[in-house]
């Protein structure tokens, strides 16, 4: 087994399962986390408090790390269904730099409501457009995943045809346009609250080889 669906496979085997308890005090944290990382981003006190502040954000750290994994675990959502990635970067409720979306599969293929703070900002007072991408890749392979062929991310094309809001309530949505042999097509694309789109994207997924 050499190939990088292989190495893929072997990686998700090898995670430990979090029970139900765990996986909730994990979200837990991370949502404490989202919070201190939106207050880092804001904050307007003085100097020393900065300082002070991050000595006992070290200490935190610290109390965390003593006992640590080789890589991050593995939940199935609500103590049943498949075993899920709970740090993926969009959608890992133990991952706080996650907004999380919590996505739900429609008859074509995917959909999401999220609000995106300025923890995500690029230009002043619009989401960056890196994090767009990220949330379109992810939406558009979950889609992909639940009505075609799963696979990684072979390439993603985006228009970004207005800028994107933070603040507001956003949607996501995606479909299959398409499938044969390991691949998988789809398209998507990121609306306001008047529903304008404010990004487009279009994706090929490819199942990799064993
Ligand atoms: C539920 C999960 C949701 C996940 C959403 C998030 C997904 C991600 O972020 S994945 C991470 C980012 N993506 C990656 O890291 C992928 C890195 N790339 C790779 O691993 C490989 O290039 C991979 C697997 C895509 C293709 O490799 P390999 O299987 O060797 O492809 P290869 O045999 O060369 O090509 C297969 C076919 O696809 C075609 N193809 C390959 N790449 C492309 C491309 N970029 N554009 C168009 N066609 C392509 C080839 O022409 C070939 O066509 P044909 O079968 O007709 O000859």
């Amino acid at each position: 087994m050499t190939g990088v669906g292989s190495a893929i496979e072997r990686a998700r085997r090898g995670r430990r399962a979090l029970d139900e308890e765990h996986l909730a005090a994990l979200a837990a944290l991370a949502d404490r986390v989202r919070e201190l990382t939106e207050a880092v981003v804001l904050t307007d006190v003085e100097i020393d408090e900065l300082a002070a502040v991050g000595e006992q954000v070290e200490a935190l750290t610290g109390r965390l790390a003593a006992v640590r994994r080789d890589a991050p675990p593995v939940a199935r959502y609500g103590g049943h269904g498949p075993l899920r990635h709970v740090t993926n970067p969009v959608t890992g409720l133990g991952n706080p730099l996650a907004p999380p979306l919590t996505i739900e599969f429609t008859e074509t293929g995917a959909r999401a409501g999220f609000t995106l703070n300025h923890v995500y900002e690029g230009p002043p007072t619009f989401v960056h457009g890196g994090i767009t991408a990220m949330i379109l890749d992810q939406v558009l392979g979950m889609a992909a995943a639940s009505k075609a062929v799963p696979g990684v991310t072979a390439s993603l094309e985006l228009r970004y045809r207005r800028p994107t809001p933070i603040g507001v309530p956003l949607t996501v949505e995606a479909e299959v346009t398409g499938s044969s042999g390991r691949r998988s097509h789809a398209a998507g694309r990121i609306l306001d609250p008047e529903g304008l789109v404010t990004v487009e994207a279009k994706a090929l997924f490819i199942a990799p080889q064993r």
